[in-house]
Formats: C-alpha cells, structure tokens, sequence
C-alpha cells in the first residue's frame, strides 16, 4: 500500500511524484479515448494538484504539453500497490520505476470498488480533502454502501453507477471554472425542469478557480439512449417518427425552460458576423488537420453567410450545445436529456455563453444522419422523415418552425460537420467518412 511506500520512501510531493509517474503515464495517457493530444509527443507532464484521499488513493489532475495546440490538463484517480488484485489487473497502468513509488504497480482506481465506494462516502458527507470539496443537494437521500460499478461504453467522461441508483460523472480533460453540466442540470431541477435529471452531490476543486470535477445524479434505471434506438429501428426496419417527434417536444420544452432560467440575450447584427467569422475560423484551422475539407471549402464558407446577416429574431439563450441522439435517453415512455457540458473541445468560457437554440437542433438533424449511415445499405430516406417529425415536434412545443429557417439550419449543420469532421479525425478515424457524406450534401446545397 502507498502507505507504506509514504512511510518507508520519504515525502510524496508533486515533483517526486512525477518522477515516479511520468513514464507509465507517458505511455498510458495517450491510448485513453479522453484524452486530447493523441498523436501529438507530449514535452511535457506536470502535476497540477495532488490529494491523498486515502493511503494508496491519490487523486491527481494532470497537465499535459504538446508540441501542437491540443495541451490539456486531466483529472486521474490512481491506486497504488505492489500487488494489486486479480480482478483489477485490466486496470493496471503501470509499475513505477523510479522516485518515490518506485517497484509499486500505478492503476486506474475509479476501476477499484473500494476507491469508488470512498468517493460516494465523500459525496455523501459534504466536507473538504485538501482543495477538493464535496456538495450536495441537501434533498435527496443517498444510502450509504451502494455497489459501484464503472459504466462501459464509448464516453469522453468515465461514469460510475451505484447499485443502479446513481451515476456519478468524473469529468476527465478539465477546463478551469464550473461546467455546464453541473451548473445547467441543477438549475433546470431547481427550476422543476422534468426532461433532465437532476444533481444531488458534486465534487469540485478550490483550486484551480472553483473547477467542477464530478456530478451525481439519479441513474435511469431502464433507459436506452437514441443512438441505440435509432439503431435497432434501422435495423428492424421500423418506423422512428413517433420518437423523432417526441424528441423534437423534448427539445422545445428543454430550450423554453432553459429561457426561463438563464437570462437571454438578443442577437445583433455584429454578433451574426462574429459567429459567421469564427466559423469560418473553425473551418479553416479543421482543415489544416482534415485535409478532406480543402475541396469543399468556397461552399462551405458561403453557407455561413446567413448567419452573418441574420437580424434580430429568434434570441439568444443558453442551449444544450453537444445535443444528439447519444445524449438523449428514452425511459418510462419519454425523453430525457443529458450531458449539458457543450462540445468538449469548446472553452468553457464559449459553452456557457448564450446561443442560438437552432445550433442544438442542427446537433440532433445531423445525429439522424449520422444514425442512418453506420448501418448498411445507407438509408437516407429514414433519416429524412426522422429530421421533419422532430422538427414538428419541436414546433409543436415552441413558438417557432426550425423548418421555415432552412438556410440557418444549414449553416449550423455545416458547422456542426465541421466539429464531427475534426472529432472523428482525433478519436475514431474510422467514422470520418460518416461527417464527410454530409460535407459533401452540404456544400452541393442538398
Ligand atoms: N441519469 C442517467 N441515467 C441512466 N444512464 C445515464 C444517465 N446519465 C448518463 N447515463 C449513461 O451514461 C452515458 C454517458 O453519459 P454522458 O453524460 O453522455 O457522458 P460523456 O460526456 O462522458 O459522454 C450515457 O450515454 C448513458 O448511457
Ligand atoms: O462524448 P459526448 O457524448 O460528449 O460527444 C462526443 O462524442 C460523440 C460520439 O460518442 C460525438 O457524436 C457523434 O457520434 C454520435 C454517434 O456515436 C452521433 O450520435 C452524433 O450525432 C455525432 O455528432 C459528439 O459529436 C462528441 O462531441
């Protein structure tokens, strides 16, 4: 145990800390699905802040350099032992060779279940472990002992569920400040909000700047998310309409409760010039690292006229910002929506600034799309009338047709490509071509 490695090896401190890691994680890091910088050398790890939450558990945040633009800092929960478990052997990272954890095996603790049930214990009884702090709703009852289990699945965040009660979101690639999807679930919940489900405890770090780090929240026990509904609709051949309409409501209700909460703001025409210029700056840097782009280029930077000469209308609020068919679950015969903390790759500052709700409306269009391509023979027909029912849908609930502004749909939707095209390039080449097919109908103006 680290405990005895403290003991017998002398002081543990950020810097010797990281002569004992910087090899394992060296090699570690850059095969995790979260972590930014693939492909790019790291110069250089550091560590940003250590606590001990138990001898050998060691929670870390971590920040790495590249010689590129894509630096980032992490948060690790680390076991350290010289011997771990059989059954935590698919978590090991590796054995430390030197400094002051050198010849003990270093594993991804949020895979230990003792580690995992200390943090729900933390969550549970609100207090302090050096910068971190740990909060809760005060309402809810959480029991105590629930069995942890970590959720597998593609993820950019590693979620843990206990005893099918509760899942606890640990955010992996950290941006200083309060993230979206603590700040915007909770207010939707004070707010009575029933499409979302609520915080009841979060973790967070004083230092750096008051940094969410993790988030409960009740789990739903038997829900399917809409990406693997709209699978198996595709594979089974049936009908999506009545949950694309659904979803649209759902939509509708969540953006109009989101305008009751945060404060709106109203676009102008300067500010449709900005957005149209930092698209275009988007499009631009994407291409230098998706070379596919380069063609399609004069069309795409011509679909974002509109947005800049939009006029005041529709305003500006706080959206959803990553909205798609992953981040929707299906549970009880309704809609819920998750996952509020924007498009990861996004400053926090931009996430929770206000914007047009059409943005998260493009998001779901091009999920259908999306769904409708990774299944074989490409069915565009299905996608067609799953994006027209949703897009009743939400006109049904809202004040306003997404359908009678189909050239600001489009330029989202090519923006929202664009994003696709550049997070497939990093995470999963594979499905590139998936966003590309949608470059390619865009800039033809299909
Ligand atoms: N409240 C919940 N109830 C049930 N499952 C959930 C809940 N929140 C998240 N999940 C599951 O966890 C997955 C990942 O959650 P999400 O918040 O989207 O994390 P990430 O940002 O890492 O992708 C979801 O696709 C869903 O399957
Ligand atoms: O991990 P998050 O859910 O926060 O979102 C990121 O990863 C998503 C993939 O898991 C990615 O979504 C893209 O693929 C989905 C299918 O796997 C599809 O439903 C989406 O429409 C498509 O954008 C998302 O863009 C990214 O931010």
């Amino acid at each position: 145990m680290l405990e005895t490695a403290t003991q017998s090896r002398g002081d543990l401190s950020p810097t010797t800390l990281l002569t004992s890691l910087d090899g394992v994680l060296q090699e570690w890091l850059p095969r995790q699905r979260w972590f930014a910088g693939k492909g790019l050398p790291i110069t250089e790890l550091a560590v940003v802040s250590m606590t001990e939450l138990q001898p050998g558990c060691l929670h870390l945040l971590i920040r790495s350099r590249h010689t590129g633009e894509r630096d980032g800092c992490y948060q690790l929960l680390l076991g350290v032992e010289e011997d771990p478990p059989p059954h935590l052997q698919h978590a090991v990272i590796g054995r430390a060779d030197a400094g002051p954890l050198q010849g003990l095996t270093v594993y991804d603790a949020l895979h230990d279940p003792r580690s995992a049930a200390l943090l729900l214990e933390r969550l549970r009884t609100p207090g302090a472990a050096g910068p971190l702090r740990f909060e809760r709703d005060g309402q809810t009852e959480v029991p105590p002992g629930l069995t942890p289990r970590v959720l597998d699945g593609e993820q950019s965040n590693t979620s843990l569920v206990y005893g099918d009660l509760f899942i606890l979101k640990i955010f992996r690639r950290i941006q200083y400040g309060t993230n979206p999807d603590l700040e915007v679930p909770r207010a939707l919940g004070l707010e009575g909000c029933a499409r979302v489900p609520a915080p009841v405890a979060w973790f967070w770090t004083a230092e750096p700047r008051g940094t969410t780090l993790g988030v409960l929240q009740p789990f739903l026990r038997d829900a399917t998310d809409g990406w693997t509904m709209a699978l198996q609709a595709l594979a089974t051949g049936d009908d999506f309409t009545d949950e694309s309409f659904e979803l649209g409501r759902a939509t509708a209700e969540v953006h109009l409760a989101l305008a009751e909460v945060f404060a709106p703001g109203l676009p102008d025409r300067q500010g449709g010039r900005r957005l149209a210029s930092a698209m275009i700056t988007r499009l631009e840097a994407t291409a230098r690292q998706v070379p596919a782009l380069v063609p399609y280029m004069a069309q795409l930077r011509a679909a974002y006229g509109v947005v800049g000469a939009r006029v005041p209308g529709q305003p500006d609020q706080r959206i959803h910002g990553d909205l798609h068919l992953g981040q929707v679950l299906w549970a009880g015969h309704r809609w819920y929506v998750i996952d509020f903390e924007g498009e990861p790759s996004r400053p926090i500052a931009e996430r929770r600034r206000t914007q047009a709700p059409v943005r998260d409306i493009a998001g779901m269009l091009r999920s259908f799309e999306y769904a409708a391509h990774a299944r074989r023979p490409w069915q565009p027909q299905w996608a067609q009338r799953c994006r027209e029912a949703y897009c009743a849908g939400y006109a049904s609930e809202s004040a306003w047709d997404p359908r009678k502004q189909g050239a600001l749909l489009r330029a989202y939707e090519t923006d929202r490509a664009v994003y696709e095209a550049l997070y497939e390039a990093r995470h999963r080449p594979d499905w590139l071509p998936v966003p590309m097919a949608a470059i390619d109908r865009l800039a033809k103006g299909i």
